[in-house]
C-alpha cells in the first residue's frame, strides 16, 4: 500500500500540471484498497506515525467518493469463512485478555511438539510432497544448481567492504547471496521488474528450468497464471538502504525461494492451501487478518498458533491487532 505522501505528490503534481485548483487536476483517479489489511510500514515507526501515513489520514480523503464492495469473492464458497474474516478485519471478533481471539476449530493445527505440529502443517500446504517422496523419478528430477551473486560497494575504491562480508548481507527486497534452485520449486520476484507482463513484487512463480544465465519460469498468480517467462541475472540495489553506509549492488537472479514467505508479502495473494505458522503472535494492524484472509476456505486455511498461554481449555487463540482509528475514519 502506498503511503499518503506518494499520492498527496501525485496530487499536487497534477493540479500544476492542469493549472488547476481542483484535486488531482481534475482528472479521475481510481484507488482500491482496504484498511483492514497491513498498512504502509514506517520503519521503526510508533503506531501513531504508521497511522499518520495511512491514505485514510490526508486531506484528500474527506473528498474522494467511497464505494465498497460487499462480498468476498475468493471464499465466495464458505460464508462462515467469509464472516468470520470480516469480524476478525473490523475487530468484532470477541476477545479474552490481550486482545487473544478464538481461532475455528476446523483451522486450528494443535500445537503438541515442534516435529509433529510442523509436519501436519508442511502436510497441509503441500499435501503431494510424502507420496512424491517416495517416487525416484520425482526425486532424480530434482537436482539443485547452486547460483551465487557478485556483490560490490558502488563508488568505494579503498576496498573498505570486503566481498565477502557483502556476501552476508540480506537487505529487503533483494536475493539472497546464494540461490539454490530445483525443477519445480517454487520461487517469488522481491521487487518490482516489469509490471505490464506481470513481474510484480510478490508474483509466485515455479522455476521451470534454469541455465547458466537465465532461468525458465512460469508465473502461478494473478491475470498472468500460465505465462512462461526468462529470469536474467540483473544488478539490484536494495529500495531502503539507510542501514548501510554504503551504496550496495548485487547482481543476481531477482527472485527468492518461496515455500513461505512473511504475511505483509503476502497481501494480494490468493493461495489455495494456506498455512499460517504463529511461532510469534502477529504484532500489527492487520496482519492476522490478511494471513487468514488469503484463503479460500476454512478447510484450506490452517494456523499452527506456538506461543504461550495460547491453548486454554483445549481452545486455541491467537493475537489480533487492529488499529481501530483508521477503520473509523474509512466512511
Ligand atoms: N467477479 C469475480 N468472480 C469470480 N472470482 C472473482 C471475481 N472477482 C475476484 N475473484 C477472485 O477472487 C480472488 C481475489 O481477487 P483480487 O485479488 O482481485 O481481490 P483483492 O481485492 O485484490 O484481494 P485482497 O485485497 O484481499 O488481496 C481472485 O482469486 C479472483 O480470481
Amino acid at each position: 500500500m502506498a503511503t499518503r505522501f506518494s499520492i498527496e505528490t501525485v496530487d499536487r503534481s497534477l493540479r500544476d500540471i492542469m493549472d488547476s485548483t481542483e484535486i488531482f487536476g481534475g482528472k479521475v483517479i481510481v484507488f482500491g484498497g482496504d484498511f483492514r489489511q497491513v498498512l504502509p510500514v514506517v520503519p521503526h515507526g510508533t503506531r501513531a506515525e504508521t497511522v499518520n501515513v495511512s491514505f485514510a489520514k490526508s486531506y484528500l480523503w474527506s473528498k474522494i467518493e467511497k464505494l465498497k464492495l460487499t462480498r468476498n469473492m475468493r471464499a465466495r464458497l464458505d460464508d462462515g469463512f467469509s464472516e468470520f474474516l470480516l469480524r476478525v478485519g473490523n475487530d468484532v471478533e470477541p476477545t479474552i485478555s490481550n486482545d487473544l481471539i478464538l481461532l475455528p476449530k476446523e483451522m486450528v493445527i494443535k500445537y503438541e511438539n515442534d516435529e509433529i505440529s510442523d509436519r501436519k502443517l508442511t502436510d497441509s500446504i503441500f499435501p503431494f510432497l510424502t507420496e512424491n517422496a517416495r517416487s525416484k523419478k520425482y526425486m532424480m528430477e530434482r537436482e539443485s544448481r547452486i547460483f551465487y551473486s557478485f556483490d560490490k560497494a558502488e563508488d568505494e575504491n579503498n576496498n573498505c567492504y570486503e566481498e565477502e562480508f557483502l556476501n552476508t548481507l540480506s537487505p529487503n527486497g533483494l536475493p539472497h547471496h546464494k540461490l539454490e534452485l530445483k525443477v519445480n520449486c517454487p520461487i517469488m520476484l522481491p521487487g518490482n521488474l516489469n509490471p505490464s507482463i506481470g513481474l510484480c513484487n510478490g508474483t509466485r512463480m515455479v522455476c521451470k528450468g534454469f541455465d547458466k544465465n537465465v532461468i525458465y519460469a512460469e508465473i502461478t498468480t494473478g491475470q498472468h497464471t500460465g505465462e512462461k517467462v526468462l529470469l536474467p541475472r540483473i544488478p539490484l540495489k536494495p529500495t531502503e538502504d539507510k542501514d548501510y553506509p554504503f551504496k550496495f549492488i548485487r547482481k543476481q537472479f531477482p527472485i527468492r525461494l518461496c515455500f513461505a514467505m512473511t504475511v505483509n508479502k503476502a497481501q494480494g495473494q490468493t493461495i489455495p492451501h494456506v498455512g499460517v505458522y504463529l511461532p510469534n503472535h502477529v504484532f500489527s494492524h492487520g496482519q492476522l487478518y490478511v494471513a487468514l484472509s488469503r484463503g479460500i476456505s476454512m478447510a484450506t486455511t490452517k494456523v499452527l498458533v506456538k506461543t504461550e498461554n495460547s491453548i486454554k481449555e483445549n481452545e486455541t487463540y491467537t493475537k489480533n491487532v487492529v488499529y481501530k482509528e483508521v477503520l473509523l475514519s474509512e466512511t
